[in-house]
C-alpha cells in the first residue's frame, strides 16, 4: 500500500487527474474544499475514496496505476475496518452498553490519502491541514513514512504526535462525542508543514450509515442533560465536507449545543 500510494502521488498531474474529483463529488484526486480564490489553501494533495460498505463504492476515481493499487486499497480498507470493530467493542464494554446499539455507527468508511510536499518557504500561515475535528465516529490514521506533522490540541496547546512504526493513531470523532453525550470527546488536530521532508498519511474515517440520525444514546444520558441534538448524518456530512476544514466551522455544525 505504501509503495503504491507513493507511486501514485509521483505520477504526472494529468495521469492523476484521470482519477480527479468531478464537480459536485468529493471522491477522487485533488485538493478538496476550495471555496474561493482568496482562501489560504492547505499544503497537500489528496485522494479521497468511499471504501465501505462495498456496495457504496464508485470505482471511477479508484486509480488503476499502479496495477495492484485497487487491490491494496481494498485490503487496507478491510484491515482497518476490523481494527475499528475491535476498538468499538472495547468502547461499548467501557461504556457499559450493548454493542448492537451502536453497530450502525461505524459501518461506512472513507479513506483520505494525503501527500504533503516539503514546504521550503515555511510560513506561519501555511499548514498541511488546518485545525479541525473529524466528522466520524472513529478515525484511524496511518503515518506511512513516519514524518512528524500531526499535532493535537491539549489544554489549549498544540502537542506533536510522534509517528510510531507499526502503529495507527486513533482519533475520536464528533459522532462518538454526540453518541456518548460528551463522555468521549473528539480531538482537535492539525498538520504542520515540514521544510525538508515530504509526508504521507492515510486517514480512515468510520461513520454511521448515511441515512440515519445520531443523537446521545439514552442508556448513556440517563438522568443527565442531553448536550447534543439528534442530527441526520447525511446533512452534517454535506455541510462539513463541502466547506474548508476549520475547527470552528466543524464544531458549529457538529456539536449542536442546545
Ligand atoms: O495527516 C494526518 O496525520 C492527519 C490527517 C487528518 O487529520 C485528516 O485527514 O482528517
Ligand atoms: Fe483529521
Amino acid at each position: 500500500m505504501r509503495n503504491n500510494l507513493e507511486y501514485f502521488f509521483r505520477l504526472p498531474l494529468d495521469k492523476k487527474n484521470e482519477f480527479g474529483q468531478l464537480p459536485g463529488d468529493l471522491q477522487g484526486y485533488g485538493q478538496a474544499f476550495v471555496e474561493s480564490e482568496h482562501q489560504t489553501l492547505d499544503w497537500c494533495d489528496r485522494l479521497y475514496l468511499v471504501t465501505q460498505p462495498p456496495k457504496d463504492r464508485d470505482m471511477r476515481p479508484w486509480p488503476t496505476t499502479p496495477v495492484n493499487f485497487r487491490e491494496s486499497i481494498e485490503s487496507y480498507s478491510s484491515v482497518v475496518m476490523r481494527v475499528t470493530c475491535s476498538l468499538m467493542e472495547i468502547i461499548a464494554i467501557n461504556l457499559g452498553i450493548d454493542l448492537e446499539k451502536i453497530r450502525d455507527t461505524y459501518v461506512s468508511q472513507a479513506l483520505r490519502m494525503t501527500y504533503y510536499p516539503a514546504c521550503p518557504v515555511a510560513h506561519d500561515n501555511v499548514l498541511g491541514i488546518s485545525p479541525h475535528s473529524d466528522i466520524s465516529t472513529l478515525t484511524l490514521v496511518w503515518e506511512l513514512n513516519l514524518v512528524e506533522g500531526l499535532q493535537i490540541k491539549r489544554q489549549g496547546a498544540w502537542v506533536p504526535i510522534k509517528p510510531q512504526s507499526n502503529a495507527l493513531v486513533v482519533n475520536v470523532g464528533d459522532f462518538l462525542e454526540i453518541l456518548t453525550n460528551g463522555k468521549y470527546q473528539s480531538i482537535e488536530h492539525r498538520v504542520t508543514v515540514n521544510p525538508h521532508k515530504e509526508r504521507m498519511s492515510i486517514s480512515a474515517f468510520h461513520l454511521p450509515k448515511f441515512d440515519m440520525s445520531v443523537g446521545p444514546l439514552s442508556e448513556i444520558v440517563g438522568q443527565e442533560l442531553k448536550k447534543y441534538k439528534t442530527v441526520r448524518v447525511d446533512e452534517v456530512a454535506k455541510v462539513v465536507f463541502s466547506s474548508k476544514l476549520d475547527g470552528k466551522k466543524t464544531k458549529e455544525y457538529a456539536m449542536f449545543n442546545i
